[in-house]
């Protein structure tokens, strides 16, 4: 199922991710995109979970879309984002994990590692992301054995 792009996007980092996020914002609402920003905003040294957790809640309650989450290493947001219930959080280092993220996992939020990847690389995986559908079959029945009882 593709996403329902009538909603905001969800976006939201840490100190890491600030600068790319802030290009990023800028990006997506030239493209037309409704963004939704749960910060952080400035370079002040802040915890992720913070704005992790508002950001994966967002996609949890429905109020958006889907989710880019940036940290240095995408960990920290990952692991936080993946602590909520129907959330699948995908780390994304390159443009296949991006789209197998997708294809495979059915995410609906991507983490991405600002300090190991170019803004030109984010934005691809963002693309990808957005424009990948999920193939259901055999992954179905993968992701439906994700959540703990
Ligand atoms: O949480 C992280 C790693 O799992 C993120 O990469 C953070 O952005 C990183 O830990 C921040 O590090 P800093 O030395 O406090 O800038």
């Amino acid at each position: 199922m593709s996403f329902n792009l009538s909603l905001p996007i969800a976006i939201g980092c840490d100190h890491a991710g600030y600068e790319y996020k802030a290009a990023l914002v800028k990006w997506l609402e030239e493209k037309g995109y409704s963004v939704k920003n749960f910060g952080t905003d400035s370079l002040d040294s802040v915890d992720y979970p913070d704005f992790a957790h508002p950001t994966a809640s967002s996609v949890e309650n429905g109020e958006t879309a889907f989710g880019i989450l940036l940290c240095g290493s995408a960990n920290g947001v990952a692991i936080t984002a993946n602590k909520h219930q129907n959330i699948r959080a995908g780390l994304c280092w390159e443009n296949e994990v991006a789209s197998l993220v997708r294809k495979h996992n059915n995410a609906n939020m991507i983490c991405i590692p600002a300090r190991f990847v170019s803004l030109d690389q984010a934005k691809e995986m963002i693309e990808t992301f957005i424009n990948t559908e999920f193939e259901g079959g055999r992954h179905a029945n993968r992701v439906g054995k994700i959540a703990c009882a």
